[in-house]
């Protein structure tokens, strides 16, 4: 590990003071980094999801071109990077970030990103900075971000790894997760599921740290995948019949009108196939009553209520919370969909009274992090067990409810081995179930490991990392 000659000395002021320093000036006329900068705070303050504050923000302030796109790299980057723009951070300051006001660390972490992972002049990308928290945080919060971001443009990003990730050869796992913005403990769980912390790890975590394409799912009988690449301009996706794969940068992908129309829905491939895979295992004799157990906000249960429309089935669909119940119904339309608020683990649903049961259970989300950039950080290595527990309830109540001879698909968005073959192999330990070779399933789709499950990957198939196991109850 190189070592910085010295460290940063104390930036003009032994102390900004918190909060305005100095003037304010007028806001500054430059919309895309001011609605990058009030989303950050968005997302400090209250916990918010930058993808649902961001398009609203945008819209309010009528952004459009150009400027929505920058807005969305600045603000989608300064999230996913954060773990490493705050120790880059730390490194140019001599006092804790904990004390920086939470305004200026927004600012920082702006301006950080711009200079470290984006084509923006670094001139450009500190004055732009600066006058970001001068109109906000007065002239001494603005030399206070002057002499940091100035600290930070003394090299490049490859250079700040070296300086303030851990040694690669002691800590491999601790090195490319800073290198690649993951927290340490995510690192591990991706390298405990590839079973490697070499060559694997590192393209797992660099295509997760990736601006990710968007994904579409034509929805089936109203439109083909053909016919919705040529409607919005996308690529027909490779795996999925129904896929449709944009550009990461091509705007709003609700604001399409084959979305509006209902004639298609935003979906990750990877999702599109744990789905799909439900519909394809053969079941002998009656197969006309399906379910999805964890149902909302409905994203499988449109694309799998639209292939049980085609083959004259109809589907329950389960939900917890009411107002995801909602968005189920929204989505639903006019399919073949009955929706109960309801526990999963009790819903009351008849047991045996299914043909095929879908488990998409609520997960830590460690396999979808690319589309969600502040959830790496807000995510703790805590919250494994619980929802492993839960996991384990709800696949358990599926295989009530599923019935002789039908098939339940488990599938989580994650490759925790905790919520993924932890959770299937301890039920299928304490029930009788034949564990199918899911792969079979996934015709087409290259690299599915040694099986029964499959693992999808970022790196490896273009789709969030989604896990699916399929299981029958014998006859
Ligand atoms: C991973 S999401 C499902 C995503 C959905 N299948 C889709 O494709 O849009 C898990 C869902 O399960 C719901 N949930 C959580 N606990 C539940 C329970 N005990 N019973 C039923 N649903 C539950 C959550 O509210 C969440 O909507």
């Amino acid at each position: 590990m190189t070592q910085r000659s010295s460290r940063p000395s104390r930036p003009q002021r032994a102390h900004p003071p918190r909060g305005r320093t100095g003037p304010a000036r007028p806001p500054v006329d430059d919309p895309a980094r001011q609605a990058a900068l009030d989303t950050l705070r968005a997302v400090r303050q209250r916990d918010a999801y930058a993808n649902l504050v961001l398009p609203g923000i945008l819209r309010e302030r009528r952004i459009t071109g150009r400027d929505a796109a920058l807005a969305t790299e600045l603000t989608y980057g300064s999230l996913r990077a954060q773990g490493l723009l705050d120790a880059v951070l730390a490194a140019c300051t001599d006092r804790p970030l904990s004390e920086v006001d939470g305004a200026v660390l927004d600012a920082l972490r702006l301006g950080a990103y711009q200079l470290l992972r984006t084509r923006i002049p670094a001139h450009a990308a500190v004055a732009s900075t600066v006058d970001l928290v001068r109109a906000d945080r007065g002239s001494g919060a603005a030399g206070f971000a002057n002499a940091v971001l100035r600290r930070v443009t003394g090299q490049d990003e490859a250079a700040w790894v070296e300086e303030v990730a851990p040694d690669e050869d002691t800590d491999p796992i601790g090195y490319v997760a800073m290198a690649h913005a993951h927290p340490r403990w995510i690192a591990q769980a991706f390298a405990e599921a590839l079973g490697s912390r070499g060559e694997p790890l590192r393209e797992a975590l660099a295509a997760d740290d990736a601006r990710p394409a968007v994904h579409l799912a034509a929805r089936p009988g109203e439109c083909s995948a053909d016919e919705l690449a040529a409607m919005t301009g996308g690529e027909v996706a490779p795996y999925s019949p129904y896929g449709v794969h944009l550009d990461a940068g091509a705007g709003d992908p609700g604001d399409l009108d084959a979305v509006r129309e209902r004639l298609a829905a935003v979906q990750d491939e990877g999702s599109q196939l744990c789905a799909v895979a439900l519909t394809r295992v053969p079941v002998e004799g009656r197969d006309e009553r399906w379910l999805d157990l964890c149902a909302g906000p409905g994203g499988k249960a449109v694309l799998i209520g639209s292939l049980a429309r085609l083959s004259g089935a109809s589907m329950d669909a389960v939900e917890k919370a009411p107002h995801r119940a909602d968005l189920i119904r929204k989505a639903a339309g006019d399919l073949p969909i009955t929706v109960h608020v309801a526990d999963g683990r009790e819903s009351g649903l008849p047991e045996g009274g299914f043909d095929r049961v879908l488990v998409d259970a609520p997960c830590t989300g460690l396999g979808a992090l690319r589309r969600r950039p502040e959830a790496r950080w807000r995510r703790q290595p805590s919250d494994v067990a619980p929802l492993a527990r839960l996991q384990r309830e709800l696949l358990t109540a599926a295989l009530s409810l599923v019935r002789p001879g039908g098939v339940v698909a488990y599938v989580v968005c994650s490759p925790h081995l905790a919520e993924t073959v932890g959770v299937v192999a301890d039920v299928v330990r304490r029930t009788e179930v034949e564990w199918l070779d899911a792969r079979e399933f996934f015709p087409g789709v290259p690299d599915l490991g040694d099986g029964p499950s499959v693992q999808l990957w970022p790196h490896e198939h273009g789709t969030d990392a989604m896990f699916c196991s399929l299981l029958r109850r014998p006859a």
